[in-house]
């Protein structure tokens, strides 16, 4: 990324060695010098537009407004601060213990207790996302993922469940974005007869910084152009969740943790034995303030954070944050095995204190983005799972591959959809027909990318008991009850298609060419 105060290089050096060393750190010190000025001038220009902004807002709202443009100003003062990708030579071996295997905790059973501890706990879920990148208008939580049940409604089911299976009231929150708020308001109230206390907020709205100025494109906080506005990123889940009165109010409550996740991961179900794990710590152990869902990385995972050791503390590592060089390492299965699900524990009081204290010094992740009306602009991020290092005795659990079954793409809903999945009470756990535990490798081409595309591409969805890998490129058509086993390529090239006719078993198979089955 190129910003306005990037360095400049270094001046020639002198005659001999000694003047050479001596000028380059005259030069250095200035550059450095110069570097930190002009940050301290950047801050203060951005300081002045957002006083202009500010100006701008209607009475009722202003104070609102002054806590956004505050919570802002701070993000950017620590993008201007830090270095956007981390110092490869620095990542130490994670130490012994920091992640734990999940068969290692002790199960529960005893209901009382289980009770007990779900009474403790808070379920959030992260739905400031859009359907967008799946050509779906609205909130990402309406997609239908399952006998048309949306996100949404799967999360109702597995939390009223819970509720009635216990007795208890675990509450659900949503933290919204400015983008999801209206519409999952709307949506929720054909819940009302559910019997889950469901609880919203909006998370923070940024401005978007114009990419060589550095400034915010908007002008005015009245005006409805959301282009020059963005969520910014999971990360503001803390300070949002605080401002919005509700981490208060569930202290208040009696409650003391909570579990935070993607709305898109449908393996995100409360896990009793993480719950015992942060509520009632072995003996001589303390109790974790914060706990990050791992899980081993495949080569469908290659773009998930992961946990590093850096300057003596864990760290989360977002591939945003990886210097261009070194992407293929970090994409790599065998230098770092594990990833973040993004299924996150976190204490309440803990959570408090970090927040009042400013102690959440989550890495700034610089997301470019080139508008429609042809602006280059930048967006400054924070990743929830970036707080794990300003939390105490936080801890990694390597967790089973179902507790991550992410829906990113048409080709994770083919997964879902299909009978590779069994569905109870909102819970998607993978079919005890499938005779082996991986799930299959699915690549379905651009002709796929939209939700309703794809739904008219699969007359049903496919058998994918046997399925290991399927790769579809090309305009294909499947028939209905189609079984694909083994590993299957259909490849129609361009200009050509491929219907694959109702009932048809492929088994190792490769289709290319062109094959039309037509009414007539
Ligand atoms: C950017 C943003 C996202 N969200 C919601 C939408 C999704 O439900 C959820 C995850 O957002 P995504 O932008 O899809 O994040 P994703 O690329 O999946 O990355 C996260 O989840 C990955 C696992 O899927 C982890 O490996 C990464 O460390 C973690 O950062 O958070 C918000 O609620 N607000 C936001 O501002």
């Amino acid at each position: 990324m190129n910003v306005s105060f990037s360095t400049n290089s270094l001046g020639i050096p002198a005659n001999s060695s000694r003047n050479r060393l001596m000028s380059l750190r005259e030069n250095t010190k200035s550059s450095e010098e110069w570097k930190s000025s002009t940050k301290r001038e950047t801050l203060g220009s951005l300081e002045g537009e957002l006083a202009k902004l500010l100006s701008t807002s209607s009475a009722e709202k202003l104070e609102l407004n002054r806590t956004e443009l505050s919570g802002f100003r701070n993000l950017f003062a620590r993008f201007l601060r830090a270095k956007p990708t981390v110092d490869w030579q620095k990542i130490e071996p994670l130490p012994e213990g920091s992640i734990r295997p999940y068969k290692n905790l002790t199960p529960v059973t005893d209901r009382d207790l289980i009770a007990a501890q779900l009474n403790k706990l808070v379920v959030v879920k992260l739905n400031g996302g859009l359907g967008t990148s799946m050509g779906c208008k609205g909130p990402k939580s309406v997609i239908s993922v399952r006998n048309d049940l949306t996100f949404l409604d799967l999360t109702m089911q597995q939390i009223q469940t819970l509720n009635k299976t216990y007795g208890v009231d675990v509450p659900l929150v949503l933290m919204n974005s400015f983008n999801t708020n209206e519409d999952t308001e709307k949506v929720l109230r054909k819940y009302a007869n559910v019997k889950v206390s469901v609880h919203t907020f909006s998370q923070s709205q940024y401005p978007r910084i114009n990419r060589e100025t550095l400034m915010p494109i908007v002008k005015s906080l009245e005006g409805e152009d959301n282009e020059c506005w963005y969520p910014p990123g999971h990360g503001n889940f803390y300070e949002a969740f605080h401002n919005s009165g509700l981490l208060d109010k569930f202290l208040a409550d009696g409650k003391e943790y909570c579990f935070l996740s993607n709305i898109d991961n449908m393996g995100a179900t409360v896990d009793l034995q993480i719950l015992n794990f942060v509520l009632n710590p072995t003996a001589g152990q303390v109790q974790p303030e914060f706990l990050m869902e791992v899980t081993n990385k495949t080569r469908a995972d290659v773009k998930g954070g992961t946990l590093i050791q850096y300057e003596g503390r864990l760290m989360l590592l977002e591939i945003a944050q990886v210097p261009k060089d070194y992407v293929d390492e970090f994409k790599s299965i065998s230098k770092f095995r594990i990833f973040n699900t993004n299924n996150l524990w976190a204490k309440l009081d803990a959570m408090k204190r970090v927040v009042k204290e400013n102690q959440l010094e989550m890495e700034v992740i610089v997301n470019p983005k080139h508008l429609d009306r042809g602006l280059d602009v930048i967006q400054l991020e924070t990743a929830a799972g970036a707080a794990i290092k300003s939390f105490r005795g936080a801890v990694g659990i390597n967790v089973p591959r179902a507790r991550f079954l992410p829906v990113k793409k048409t080709s994770d809903l083919l997964l879902l959809m299909s009978n590779l999945y069994d569905i109870d009470n909102g819970s998607l756990t993978l079919s005890h027909q499938r005779s082996f535990p991986s799930t299959p490798l699915v690549k379905l081409g651009s002709s796929f990318d939209k939700v309703k595309d794809y739904l008219a591409r699969f007359n049903g969805s496919p058998d994918l008991l046997e399925l290991d890998h399927l790769t579809v490129s090309g305009d294909v058509w499947f028939g209905k009850d189609v079984s694909l086993r083994g590993t299957v390529i259909i490849i129609a090239n361009h200009g050509e298609r491929i219907d694959i006719p109702p009932g048809s078993i492929l088994e190792n198979k490769i289709v290319s060419g062109n094959l039309r089955i037509l009414e007539h």
